[in-house]
């Protein structure tokens, strides 16, 4: 039995996307209170993998990922999850009167419009995860959650409202990670990650970008966090499409290595929505094969 922590406690949006990891039979869910604490448990090998929030469409980056995957032991993505967001508003059976909503305040800033129409005098309190609220409403704690759905199935509440959400097809996209080891094969339709830190100079992020346009990647995010030390200095996360294995990917990566004080490679998977490639790529990647065979045979001296 291999063993997967997800960021619970049962009821999670992240329970949901990690149930879409496991094979049946095979792998058991082990919940964690944060995103950090199920991270830790797969790099200190008290689980194979874990499955953590990485961005929504509406709030963006969950910092809890961002600054966990850049520093400590390595992990990378071996495959990722987006599932669509919407809220129920979970209250005891016996309330009347809702003066605090809990939720994670990814879950809070997705509703914030509901609760000023509906709950306009209920005081917003944030929790470490949506179903940390739905515990936190059952031992009395606060009067009404901000839950995923699947939570009424966990917990004993009522549903006040459904379907509630500020944006109507708002979605967060989940990353399985491991410890480091053989990359997912790649599909055609893959998804590859890293952070870098750059280099003090002028120009150095035109100059990451600009390396990406040359090869023809199409760079689907890209995000800056401090690096913590000095006031000003920013690390970058970076999402593009193609995977490592591919030959103008691999001569990307490498470029970015070069002008960057750091990197750190973050995972080649597929993509779980592919996104519709464009037609406007510079070269393909057998142009970028052809062109590393023709330097190869200059170099051995032939008149190529
Ligand atoms: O608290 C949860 O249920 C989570 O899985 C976390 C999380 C997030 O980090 O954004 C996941 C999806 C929703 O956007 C709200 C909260």
């Amino acid at each position: 039995m291999s063993r997967i922590a997800y960021f619970g406690p049962q009821g999670t949006f992240t329970e949901q996307a990690a149930l879409g990891f496991v094979h049946a039979g095979r792998d058991e869910l082990v919940p964690f209170a944060t995103v950090p604490q199920a991270l830790a448990a797969v790099r200190e090998g008290d689980t194979e993998a874990a499955c953590v929030p990485v961005e929504n469409s509406v709030e963006g980056a969950v910092p809890a990922t961002m600054d966990a995957l850049a520093e400590g032991e390595p992990l990378v993505a071996v495959a990722e999850s987006v599932l669509a967001v919407r809220f129920s508003v979970l209250v005891r059976p016996d309330t009347e009167v809702v003066r605090t909503v809990a939720s994670h305040p990814h879950a809070l800033a997705q509703v914030r419009h509901w609760l000023a129409e509906h709950l306009p005098d209920a005081t917003a309190v944030s929790t470490t995860s949506t179903a940390a609220a739905a515990v936190a409403v059952q031992r009395g704690e606060f009067d009404a959650a901000v839950s995923a759905p699947v939570a009424i199935n966990h917990y004993p509440l009522r549903e006040l409202a459904t379907g509630v959400a500020d944006v109507a097809d708002a979605k967060t996209r989940f990353l399985l990670l491991r410890r480091p080891g053989a990359l997912p094969e790649p599909t055609g339709a893959d998804r590859t990650s890293l952070v870098v830190t750059t280099a003090d100079r002028v120009g150095v992020l035109a100059e990451l970008l600009t390396e990406l346009a040359l090869r023809g990647i199409s760079l689907t995010r890209i995000e800056s966090r401090p690096t913590k030390g000095r006031l000003g200095e920013y690390r970058f996360y970076i999402d593009l499409l193609g995977h490592v294995a591919e030959p103008r990917v691999g001569d990307a990566l490498a470029a970015l290595h070069r002008h960057c004080r750091q990197a750190r490679f973050l995972g080649s998977y597929p993509q779980a929505e592919p996104a519709v490639s464009g037609d406007l790529v510079a070269a393909s990647n057998e142009d970028f094969i052809a062109a590393a065979d023709w330097v190869a045979s200059v170099r051995q001296g032939a008149g190529a």
